[in-house]
């Protein structure tokens, strides 16, 4: 059933990917941001669960004519909790826009978690964020993105189930991330352009293998 109400939050700006200035220029980074939110928004559009996909961002993204939510700049948590409260308790998913791996069977599989425990959370890499939160009720929920949000979270809630999918753990915010995320067969566009030649990018080569797990 169509049920789900999605939105992928979007930086903007200079503040946008700030964590891989060191490796990307400006107008890298945005190119980079860019061909991860689509990729993010195509694999949502394709979801059969979600009923709809808002984009929230401070402006209207160029290339997004569906639903645009107006980041007022209160914070991210507080304008992800102005968006649920005008669902009427609808289900709500939150996802983020930098997740160049992420595929239709990960969705499908947070969503699935969810339905069957009321919610569920996608953790990054290293276990401590939260890359994507699914709420299948309506009561009240405090958003806590932002640093060891998994552990604030999962406090705020613990029944809450940790999916660990490579899709959904694998965010790209640093150039370690970006070597991750080429090893397991995402390409860069073209437009990127390196700071420093190889200052950061490709210095190490994981080339590691992720097992995928599910904590319910
Ligand atoms: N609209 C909106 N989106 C945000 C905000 N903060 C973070 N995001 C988005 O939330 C997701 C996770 O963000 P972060 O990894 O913390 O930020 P980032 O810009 O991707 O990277 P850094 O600048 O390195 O922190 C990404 O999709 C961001 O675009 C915010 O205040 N408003
Ligand atoms: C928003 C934050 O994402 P990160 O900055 O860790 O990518 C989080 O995981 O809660």
């Amino acid at each position: 059933m169509q049920k789900w109400r999605a939105i992928v939050p979007i930086k903007q700006g200079a503040a946008s990917k700030s964590r891989l200035s060191g490796a990307l220029d400006h107008p890298s980074r945005l190119a980079l941001a860019g061909a991860m939110a689509g990729h993010v928004l195509g694999v949502l559009y394709q979801c059969p669960a979600v009923s709809s996909i808002s984009v929230l961002s401070p402006e209207r993204p160029d290339s997004w004519d569906g639903i645009w939510v107006e980041d007022h700049g209160r914070g991210l948590n507080a304008e992800l909790t102005a968006w649920r409260d005008e669902l009427d308790g609808a289900p709500a998913l939150v996802i983020h826009a930098d997740l160049p791996l992420v595929s239709l069977t990960d969705v499908g599989a947070l969503l699935a978690m969810a339905e069957r425990h009321g919610s569920a959370l996608a953790t990054d890499r290293a276990g401590h964020g939260t890359n994507a939160l699914a709420l299948d009720h309506s009561a009240a929920f405090q958003f806590r993105f932002g640093p060891m949000s998994r552990l604030l979270h999962t406090a705020h809630d613990p029944t809450m189930p940790v999916l660990r999918c490579l899709g959904l753990m694998a965010d790209l915010d640093t150039p370690d991330d970006l070597n991750f995320a080429e090893s397991c067969g995402f390409k860069v566009p073209a437009a990127c352009r390196w700071e420093g030649s190889a200052l950061a990018h490709g210095l190490h080569k994981t080339g590691k293998t992720f097992d995928q797990e599910c904590i319910p």
